[in-house]
Formats: structure tokens, C-alpha cells, sequence
């Protein structure tokens, strides 16, 4: 499928499915932020060694790239082997780890003050209630 990205130029969006399949010695393609790279001629060549490019194929390699910290020379000659990006409907199936794990997170806080703050304006009420009817007898 063909579109026009933010900056007006045709976009190539790649399913997932079909990245996949880019996972042999005759293509090999990573996702980087959602961008698709071919390194199949470049696999002899990363100074990171070919196994781990290889380890990613088909696959997405963002948090290894950016784990490596890669040089702002890395990642221009990276920009040079874009072929398109991920379809965007395939996107979501990209979260990393981290995301969900800050969801868990943020949903069990919830579950917590969800219970915690009625809780306590229970207890403070009750406590309230027979400071005043103690006073009153
Ligand atoms: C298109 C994608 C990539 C390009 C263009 C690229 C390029 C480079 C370059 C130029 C270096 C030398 C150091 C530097 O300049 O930062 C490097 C090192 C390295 N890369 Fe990559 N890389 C790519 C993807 C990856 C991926 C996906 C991984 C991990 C799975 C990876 C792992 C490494 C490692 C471990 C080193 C360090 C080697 C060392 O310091 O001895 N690279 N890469």
C-alpha cells in the first residue's frame, strides 16, 4: 500500500506478515521505529557483527538498537536503508515490554486508590460520627 507521509512523500507500508518473511541469508528486514530496513547487503558489514542483525530479522529491533547506542553516524547510514514503514494497523502489535508494563502499573495504582480513598472516607466518617455522639451524651 502506497500513501503520502508527513512530509507529502510516497510512503511504502509493509504488513507484518510480509516483514516476517524477510528473515533468511537472501533478505533480511529489522523494524526500527516502525521504519523497515532492508540490511541484507549491510549484514557483512555492521561493525556489531551480522549474528545479531540476524538474531532480529523479521522482527522489530528497536530496543536493541537503542540499547547499543548507536552513533549519530549509525544511524545515518541506518536512514539509508529504509524501504518503507510498518502498516500502521500492525503498529499497536509493537508495543515493547516496557509499555505494557507500565500499564500493569498504572492499572493496579488505580485499583488501589479506586478502593483506598472510599476507605478512608469511611473510616474518617465513622470516627467523626462517634467523636460527636459521645459529645452529645
Ligand atoms: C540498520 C541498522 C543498523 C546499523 C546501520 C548499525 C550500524 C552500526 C555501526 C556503524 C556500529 C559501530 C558503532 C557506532 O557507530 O555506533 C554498530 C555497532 C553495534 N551494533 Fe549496530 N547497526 C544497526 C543495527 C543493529 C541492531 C539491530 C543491533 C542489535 C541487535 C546492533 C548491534 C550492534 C552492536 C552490539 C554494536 C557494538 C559493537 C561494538 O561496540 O563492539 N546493531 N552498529
Amino acid at each position: 500500500m502506497e500513501d503520502k507521509g508527513e512530509n507529502g512523500q510516497a510512503v511504502k507500508y509493509y504488513r507484518l506478515s510480509e516483514i516476517e518473511e524477510q528473515n533468511t541469508f537472501k533478505s533480511t528486514w529489522i523494524i526500527i521505529n516502525f521504519n523497515v530496513y532492508d540490511v541484507t547487503k549491510f549484514l557483512e558489514e555492521h561493525p556489531g557483527g551480522e549474528e545479531v542483525l540476524r538474531e532480529q530479522a523479521g522482527g522489530d529491533a528497536t530496543e536493541s538498537f537503542e540499547d547499543v547506542g548507536h552513533s549519530s553516524d549509525a544511524k545515518e547510514m541506518a536512514a539509508n536503508m529504509i524501504i518503507g514503514e510498518l502498516h500502521p494497523d500492525d503498529r499497536p502489535k509493537m508495543a515493547k515490554p516496557s509499555e505494557s508494563l507500565a500499564t500493569t502499573i498504572e492499572e493496579t495504582s488505580s485499583w488501589w486508590t479506586n478502593w483506598l480513598i472510599p476507605g478512608l472516607a469511611a473510616a474518617v466518617i465513622t470516627v467523626m460520627y462517634r467523636m460527636y455522639t459521645s459529645v452529645e451524651q
